[in-house]
């Protein structure tokens, strides 16, 4: 079989089309927010969210990311509001970064890239049965993407990245649970929105997008301990995951709205 994608030049973003043609959709993500022409809309509502400390269950390293996987078999932790109509049930949330500290997000707010981005991925638990379902449809999925500022040390942030000497190789994973994934969010909720994608293959067409517009920081040394990871598999030359953004995507015929004046 051909080599599965990822991140380097033989199999990354720019090639990803082959294997997966909806690279080339028309509602493609990330994408490059222009502040000055989003539309502000008076019918947006603040976000409203309600997390449990128990729904995180494992840290995994997938290879192109790692991600803290979530108890999703019941209504737990829910996302609500804000662009959104019913309720979506909260799975999982990963980073992206670069091999600087100068980008490494996916997003990009007036031509500027941020070190890395947080993305709490939800599914929409009120219409669909399970999250491989939702990813198939156009309300699908919600995912709220947190930019990162290379800065002041975020010690909430240090939960996670303390155990990553535990998940180094592609397929590790550990428990990890008592966490609360708001304790990541910035102190504003405003945010911007619009209908996008998975930024990683299969690239499907179900996401409703909230870019929250705060930045939180991590620390240099925070952001070099993503950069440790690897994505070879123990026994495997090792190879570390130094990058894992896509870069914006055309906007098309697509709004970007603001919950804030
Ligand atoms: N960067 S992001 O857009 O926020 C993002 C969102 C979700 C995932 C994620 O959970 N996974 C694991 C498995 C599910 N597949 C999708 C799938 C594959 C087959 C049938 C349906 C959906 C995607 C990758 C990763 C990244
Ligand atoms: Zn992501």
């Amino acid at each position: 079989a051909r080599q599965s994608w990822g991140y380097q030049d033989h199999n990354g973003p720019e090639v990803w089309h082959e294997l997966f043609p909806l690279a080339n959709g028309d509602r493609q993500s990330p994408i490059a927010i222009k502040s000055s022409e989003v539309k502000y809309d008076p019918f947006l509502r603040p976000l409203s969210f309600s997390y449990d400390l128990t729904s995180p269950k494992v840290i995994l390293n997938c290879g192109y990311a790692f991600s803290i996987e979530c108890d999703d078999t019941e209504d737990r932790s829910v996302l609500r509001a804000g662009p959104l109509k019913g309720s979506y049930r909260l799975r999982q949330l990963h980073f992206h970064w670069g091999p600087t500290d100068d980008y490494g997000s996916e997003h990009t707010v007036d031509g500027l890239e941020f070190a890395a981005e947080l993305h709490v991925v939800h599914w929409n638990s009120e219409k669909y049965p399970c999250f491989v379902d939702a990813a198939q449809q156009p309300d699908g999925l919600a995912i709220v993407g947190v930019l990162v500022k290379a800065g002041e040390h975020n010690s909430p942030l240090q939960k996670v990245i303390n155990v990553l000497d535990v998940i180094k190789t592609k397929g590790s994973q550990v428990a990890f649970t008592n966490f609360d994934p708001s304790s990541l969010f910035p102190e504003s909720l405003d945010y911007w929105t619009y209908h996008g994608s998975l930024t990683v293959p299969p690239l499907l067409e179900s996401v409703i997008w909230i870019v929250l517009r705060q930045p939180i920081t991590a620390s240099s040394e925070q952001l070099a301990t993503f950069r440790s990871l690897l994505c070879s598999a123990k026994g495997e030359p090792a190879c570390c995951l130094l990058s894992n953004c896509r870069p914006p995507q055309p906007l098309r015929n697509r709004h970007v709205r603001a919950f804030f004046h």
